[in-house]
């Protein structure tokens, strides 16, 4: 059975009132077990390419396979049961325009939000409650916040609980990290993290991520690939273990040498200071 979780072939991309091609041609093979990096500049189709995988933007074509199967088939579904009968989704896509939705700007709480997922909070034992109830600890969210009152950094926090209640085997995070802070982000990541390590031993439990951002302060351990997008086309690869670390400008460089190595200078972040400083404000608080 293939290791892939998504699999793009010449896939090309035109939104009807655009005269040109917002992706060009794009091919691209993403194992399960790992995370990816989309990066690019403003307008260079990140956004489309995450939807088009997240079954959003309904597109006909190219060659489009997620978790083996075409999302825009007819037959395709995007649950599947585990053995234990665990509920998982296949294909989860989270963006920045959720928070304007008219959905959760109700006067609804997070706790009737999350029960109408599959949360329950009577049943300690129940695996979505467990990941809820970690969730709500790291991004400090409250059961009887209501969803009309909150920040956009508030509601977020909350799209993540919502996202990440039920695991899953291909999740899409389009910038959505941009409005928590050192500490709540380095704890989501460490979360992500563990659901990805685990897949690795559990085959059932197989996943990956793509993660789309133009923030790199604390990623340098969360990520195994960078996947760069130019006006459209997919430009740049490379994995994390082939970047090799230096201290002069002039040794850098923007491709990798045969031997896939590239140079990227060190770059020196306040980041490490202020995570230690917010995690120890936590510990005091
Ligand atoms: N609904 C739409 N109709 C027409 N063109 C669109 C539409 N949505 C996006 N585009 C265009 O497609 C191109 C790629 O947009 P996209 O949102 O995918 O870029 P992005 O890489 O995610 O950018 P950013 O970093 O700013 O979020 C842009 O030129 C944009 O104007």
């Amino acid at each position: 059975m293939s290791n892939l979780a998504i699999e793009v072939n010449d896939l090309s991309y035109k939104y009807s009132q655009s005269s040109i091609e917002t992706l060009h041609k794009v091919s691209l093979k993403v194992p399960f077990n790992t995370i990816s990096l989309l990066v690019g500049s403003n307008g260079s189709g990140k956004t489309t390419l995450l939807k088009i995988l997240g079954g959003k933007n309904l597109c006909l074509n190219g060659d489009l396979k997620l978790d083996g199967e075409n999302p825009f088939s007819s037959g395709f579904r995007n649950t599947v049961s585990l053995d234990d009968g665990t509920e998982i989704n296949r294909v989860c896509y989270f963006g920045t325009d959720w928070v304007r939705s008219e959905f959760i700007n109700r006067d609804i709480t997070v706790l009737e939000l999350i029960t109408s997922l599959g949360y329950k909070r009577d049943d300690k034992n129940n695996e979505f409650t467990k990941r809820g109830d970690y969730l709500m600890e790291i991004l400090e969210v409250k059961l009887d916040w209501r969803m009309h009152m909150l920040s956009d950094g508030q509601k977020r926090r909350v799209q993540l609980i919502m996202g990440l209640l039920k695991p899953f085997k291909i999740l899409l995070l389009d910038e959505i990290t941009i409005d928590l802070d050192v500490v709540a982000r380095y704890k989501l990541f460490e979360f992500l993290k563990y659901e990805v390590n685990r897949g690795k031993t559990d085959p059932q439990r197989k996943c990956c991520i793509i993660y789309c951002t133009h923030i790199f302060d604390g990623l340098n351990s969360f990520y195994d690939r960078v996947l760069h997008l130019h006006r459209g086309e997919l430009v740049g690869d490379f994995s994390r273990n082939k970047i090799n670390y230096v201290d002069d400008e002039n040794q850098t460089n923007s491709c990798p040498n045969n031997d896939g190595v590239i140079n990227v200078m060190h770059s020196y972040s306040l980041h490490p200071l202020i995570l230690k400083w917010l995690l120890k404000d936590e510990k005091s608080f």
